[in-house]
């Protein structure tokens, strides 16, 4: 394939020319030589639709505060095993002191005033009964977590004491007073706040949780997703031919929707049918509904009728953003919004970048990444007004922008660490860009997708 405006002979453009000029219509700054023909766009804007765009960063602000507008979200009692991922609505509270009984930090001997000492017979293990007081000169066998006798001064570990041919315990270094002994209360006291409203569950706060004696913690629940993916030409399985292709989104979205905190609560596929969709959106009780394609002006592209017919409220329709322009957000009942993505691929995960994430992370209240920017390892071409949203891998202090990028492709983002951020104009080579995180790079592929 030729990528448009090359001279035959020429030797083919690299994937990144092909996909700026072929599929985002970008107007392409002319080579230093000056002889480089420069494309007309493929589709100019409207001027109407220029207009009434919104620029990325306001997109996000507005995805932000629309989730802020509804009515408050009741916190919910969730099971330790279900919490991963919410944010805590109740203060996490010490139910008990921590440890809650003086405890031996070390396998060795409970010892009871100075050396050498007399062992007793039966040794203390962790989780048994409460074992007898020590009285001065005497040594018990202690392991690790076992509860220490009452009167004990310290805790002698095993490689530092002998016995001698009398069975008498002798210390090899010195003892200090309450040596290995971790005192009941030493990490906190019953009652004492360990985490705050507003913290991220992370698989250490469920450990902290339940050391604190907690079986459900306090949360804000998930906010509840429907996705609703449109199209007569998808096939569900199989390889594409004569024309329908496979829906690459109904496996794609439910997990990075998850990743973002919320609970996908069903995935339908309407095709292109004005009725279902309708019917599907007011029967819908999801706190939001992401639909995929259809957003755009085709003849059965039924979304922005729909939500007209519906009485929606837009918000967002369209945002200067490449891919996914055509991305919109409505308002569609009291305590219900719609995105509704593009439905090329890359288009649609920009959509639910820009729109759903900051959307999902204020319902769920969790916080905004800090935002973060890297040296671009090779320049970007800009959209004249447009920013730009590319695939990178992270190297070292340098973030290097992938090959197919288009908005129909996902085989640079399957490859991705994050998105850059190009700022409309392009960035050059070592200019300092704005990251988006992939939740897989930043948390892992096992933490968040359940
Ligand atoms: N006259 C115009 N045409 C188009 C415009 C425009 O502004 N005016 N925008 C273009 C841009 S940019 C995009 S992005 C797409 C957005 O289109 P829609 O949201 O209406 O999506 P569809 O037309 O339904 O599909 C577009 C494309 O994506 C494929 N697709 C759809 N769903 C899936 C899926 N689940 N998995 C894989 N691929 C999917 C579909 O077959 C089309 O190829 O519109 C441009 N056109
Ligand atoms: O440029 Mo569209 O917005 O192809 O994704």
């Amino acid at each position: 394939m030729t990528a448009p405006g090359t001279r035959a002979g020429a030797p083919a453009a690299d994937a990144d020319d092909l996909d700026v000029e072929e599929a985002l219509a970008l107007v392409r700054e002319p080579k230093d030589d000056g002889d480089a023909p420069v494309p007309t766009p493929a589709r100019p804007e409207r001027r109407h639709e220029r207009h009434r765009a919104t620029p990325w960063p306001r997109a996000r602000d507005i995805a932000a505060r629309a989730a802020r507008s509804g009515s408050r979200r009741t916190p919910v009692s969730v099971p330790l095993a279900d919490a991963l991922g919410l944010v805590l609505a109740s203060p996490l509270d010490a139910l008990t002191d921590l440890p809650s009984f003086d405890t031996s930090a070390m396998d060795g001997w409970a010892v009871a005033g100075p050396g050498p000492w007399e062992v007793r017979d039966e040794g203390v293990l962790a989780g048994h009964a409460q074992p007898d007081p020590l009285t001065d000169g005497e040594a018990v066998r202690i392991a690790t977590g076992a509860r220490v006798p009452a009167d004990t001064t310290a805790v002698l570990r095993t490689e530092h004491g002998r016995t001698d041919a009398q069975g008498r315990l002798h210390a090899t270094r010195e003892v200090v007073h309450g040596q290995d002994i971790r005192p009941r209360g030493q990490e906190c006291r019953g009652g004492d706040q360990l985490l705050p409203v507003g913290t991220l569950v992370t698989p250490a706060v469920l450990g902290l949780a339940a050391a604190a004696g907690y079986d459900t913690v306090t949360a804000v629940p998930r906010p509840r997703v429907e996705v609703l993916v449109l199209g007569d030409e998808l096939l569900t399985e199989g390889r594409p031919h004569d024309g329908l292709i496979r829906d690459a989104l109904g496996p794609m979205l439910p997990p990075w929707l998850r990743a973002l905190g919320a609970e996908v609560t069903a995935v339908r596929r309407l095709g292109d049918d004005a009725r279902a969709l309708r019917k599907a959106l007011t029967g819908s009780t999801a706190d939001l509904v992401v639909t995929t394609g259809g957003t755009a002006a085709g003849p059965v592209d039924h979304v922005h009728p729909t939500l007209e017919r519906m009485g929606a409220e837009l918000l967002v329709d369209g945002v200067k953003v490449r891919p996914g322009h055509p991305m919109l957000l409505a308002r569609t009942k009291e305590d219900q919004h719609l995105v509704g993505l593009p439905g090329n691929p890359l288009a649609a995960v920009s959509g639910l970048l820009t729109l759903a994430e900051p959307l999902l992370r204020t319902l769920a209240a969790r916080p905004a990444p800090e935002p973060y920017t890297l040296a671009l390892g090779e320049a970007v071409h800009g959209h004249p007004y447009d920013t730009r949203l590319i695939p990178v891998v992270l190297r070292g202090d340098h973030a290097v922008p992938l090959h197919y990028n288009g908005p129909a492709m996902l085989r640079g983002i399957a490859a991705a660490d994050a998105l850059a951020v190009v700022p409309p104009g392009g960035a050059r080579q070592g200019e300092d860009t704005e990251l988006l995180d992939l939740p897989w790079a930043a948390a892992g592929i096992g933490v968040c997708f359940t």
